[in-house]
């Protein structure tokens, strides 16, 4: 039997806890906390991700303003921006839609956006904290809200025990998700590897895993016969792939239904790991906004 890991419950609680916050940051404060989104150009994909954030944060009592930017905008007029939210004192947080177009640097622009303001939590400064922490802390540190949402779901289902030298293997080395997933399951004791694109029988050490984390974002990459019995498996990946009416629709890197009746435990996609990643971005913005305001 495979149980399904529901990310909009889940999100939803994350959603409820972060509303009390921000509704008692507001009656302290005077104001809401404020979540504020760079996007560079009009890609449909990221214009998409960038609404649900801003529904959701308005529906959680945080503020919020869209920057939308020309496809041709100038690293310095990106630079500039980003140094005026850094300098605003009503702005808590700061995102910058990834990827940008090829003549803008992403890193240089994480690099500039303020560490306590970072709540994607992709700056140095952020991520070296993750790294040498001896201890998780989601109220101390801005942790990376993919990995987060996931170390989350991971916590409520199997608990820390279900962690504790259990053997866990990423499938994916970016910044974004998977160095710092394998980070977060570390600090749970779990024995990590991180596998990628060059790792040699893949298959292989996926079955290996008590835990697997897929994101490589590479479409149902992840078969049923890679999957060991049993595994709690964490599906990060979001790909949209063609159908016959022209839609699409969205899969992620593991191939779900074969995962069925293998893995103890599965995050789907849609209304898994993405409903918590919108979530930990709230979650981080009242962090930003409370650790702001105690100075
Ligand atoms: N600086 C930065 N930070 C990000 O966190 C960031 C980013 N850039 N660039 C783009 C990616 C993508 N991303 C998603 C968040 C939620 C869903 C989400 O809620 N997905 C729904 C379904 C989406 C659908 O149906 O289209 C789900 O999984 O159920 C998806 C994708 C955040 N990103």
């Amino acid at each position: 039997m495979t149980d399904l890991i529901d990310g909009n419950v889940h999100a939803a609680n994350v959603r409820a806890r972060t509303k009390v916050r921000a509704e008692a940051f507001a009656a302290a404060h005077g104001r809401k906390p404020r979540l504020d989104v760079v996007i560079v150009g009009n890609n449909p994909a990221s214009r998409a991700y960038v609404n649900t954030k801003a529904k959701m944060a308005h529906e959680t009592a945080i503020d919020g303003r869209l920057i939308e930017l020309p496809e041709t905008v100038s690293k310095e007029e990106l630079l500039g921006v980003i140094a005026g939210l850094n300098a605003d004192a009503g702005v808590d947080g700061i995102l910058v839609q990834l990827p940008l177009p090829d003549h803008l640097d992403g890193q240089m622009m994480i690099d500039a956006i303020h560490p306590a303001k970072d709540v994607d939590g992709f700056h140095p400064m952020n991520v070296g904290k993750l790294f040498t922490a001896s201890r998780i802390d989601p109220e101390a540190m801005l942790i990376p809200c993919t990995p987060l949402g996931s170390l989350l779901m991971l916590l409520d289902t199997v608990g820390k025990e279900g962690l504790s030298g259990k053997k866990a293997v990423v499938v994916g080395r970016s910044n974004i998700v998977g160095k710092p997933m394998a980070q977060l399951l570390l600090a749970y004791d779990c024995t990590v590897t991180i596998a990628h694109s060059r790792t040699k029988d893949l298959p292989a050490v996926c079955r290996e895993a008590d835990i697997l984390v897929a994101a490589v974002g590479r479409p149902e990459m992840v078969k049923g016969d890679w999957i060991k019995d049993g595994a709690v498996v964490i599906d990060v990946g979001i790909n949209r792939v063609p159908t016959e009416d022209g839609k699409g629709r969205i899969v992620g890197d593991v191939a779900t239904n074969e995962a069925m009746g293998k893995a103890s435990y599965i995050t789907p996609v849609p209304g898994g790991v993405g409903k918590m990643t919108v979530a930990c971005l709230l979650h981080n913005t009242i962090v930003a906004a409370e650790a702001r305001v105690k100075g």
